[in-house]
């Protein structure tokens, strides 16, 4: 393959990352929605490192940087848990 198109690939790849980012966002204002019902916080410490260990568990089995994942995950995290509090009135408080 050539360098043009397997940068062409990699563009693919990145444009699917940041659909995934989008649809991960959406699901954090339905959780969000779920959560006031419930009278639950959003932040749920709990939660979050189930996620994170879920996530280096599958880039072990992957075979990717467990630390970079991680990384990538606790900012996807933050970021939910931002939007959560855009969306709850209180800014990035
Ligand atoms: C999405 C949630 O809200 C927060 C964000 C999480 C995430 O982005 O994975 C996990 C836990 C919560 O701190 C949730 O509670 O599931």
């Amino acid at each position: 393959m050539s360098l043009e198109h397997i940068r062409m690939d990699i563009a693919r790849v990145d444009d699917d990352i940041i659909r995934l980012l989008a649809r991960r966002m959406e699901l954090a204002e339905l959780v969000l929605k779920e959560k006031k019902r419930l009278g639950l916080p959003i932040n749920d410490d709990r939660q979050n490192a189930l996620v994170l260990k879920r996530a280096m568990e599958k880039a072990t089995e992957l075979n990717v940087d467990t630390a970079a994942v991680r990384e990538v995950f606790s900012i996807l995290i933050r970021m939910s848990i931002d939007r959560q509090h855009e969306m709850s009135g209180e800014g990035n408080l």
